[in-house]
């Protein structure tokens, strides 16, 4: 028997979590994802996580549900990219500047709420065309926010972070740990 459910169709999220060394079942959620135009990010995460959560948590009343959220903030919110040329759009975007990722984390257990997010500063280098392209054409941008993914071939545009890496790859993990301790033991 397991208390946690993880809300996520995300394997890295999965993989993360396993880290804890505490059984928990996986069951994506169905939600939509939307952003409106002028929410801060953080509320954008925190707000997406929390829609995630309890939509999976009426189907588990007694469970802790684990939502999530991560988008990349560079003047506008970045979520997934819906094309090649969307794709491209975000890393020139990205290239040679710094910019923000944000994740949210919801916890839901019944009536009960907790949510938190951690914000991340990623610098990238200058990308050439040719380097945007050739990522591009290995399909790894397309389910990750921002078009890239700072633990595979994203890797080698990233100059400097500045904050917790596995919120950037999407599961704040040792924070988490923390905080479902103490909502644990609430
Ligand atoms: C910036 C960045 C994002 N990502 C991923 C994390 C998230 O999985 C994804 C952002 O999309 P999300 O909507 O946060 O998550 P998801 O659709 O993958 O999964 P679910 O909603 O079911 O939990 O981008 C990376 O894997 N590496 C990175 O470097």
């Amino acid at each position: 028997m397991t208390d946690i459910v993880l809300a996520s169709a995300s394997p890295r999220r999965r993989e993360l979590l396993s880290y804890l060394e505490i059984p928990f079942i996986v069951h994506p959620s169905s939600f939509e994802e939307n952003f409106s135009k002028d929410e801060q990010p953080e509320v954008a995460v925190t707000r997406l996580a929390l829609a995630k959560a309890k939509d999976v948590a009426v189907l588990y009343p007694d469970k802790i549900v684990i939502g999530c959220d991560t988008i990349v903030v560079a003047n506008s919110i970045l979520g997934k990219p819906k094309d090649t040329e969307e794709a491209a759009e975000m890393l020139r975007r990205l290239s040679g500047q710094t910019h923000a990722v944000y994740t949210g984390v919801a916890l839901v257990k019944g009536e009960r709420k907790h949510c938190f997010y951690e914000r991340v500063d990623v610098t990238f280098w200058s990308l050439t065309e040719e380097q945007i392209q050739h990522y591009i054409a290995s399909g790894d941008p397309f389910d990750k926010a921002g078009s890239y993914g700072i633990q595979t071939g994203g890797a080698l545009f990233v100059k400097k972070i500045d904050g917790d890496y596995y919120a950037v790859v999407g599961l704040p993990i040792s924070r988490l740990a923390r905080e479902l301790k103490q909502f644990q033991s609430l």
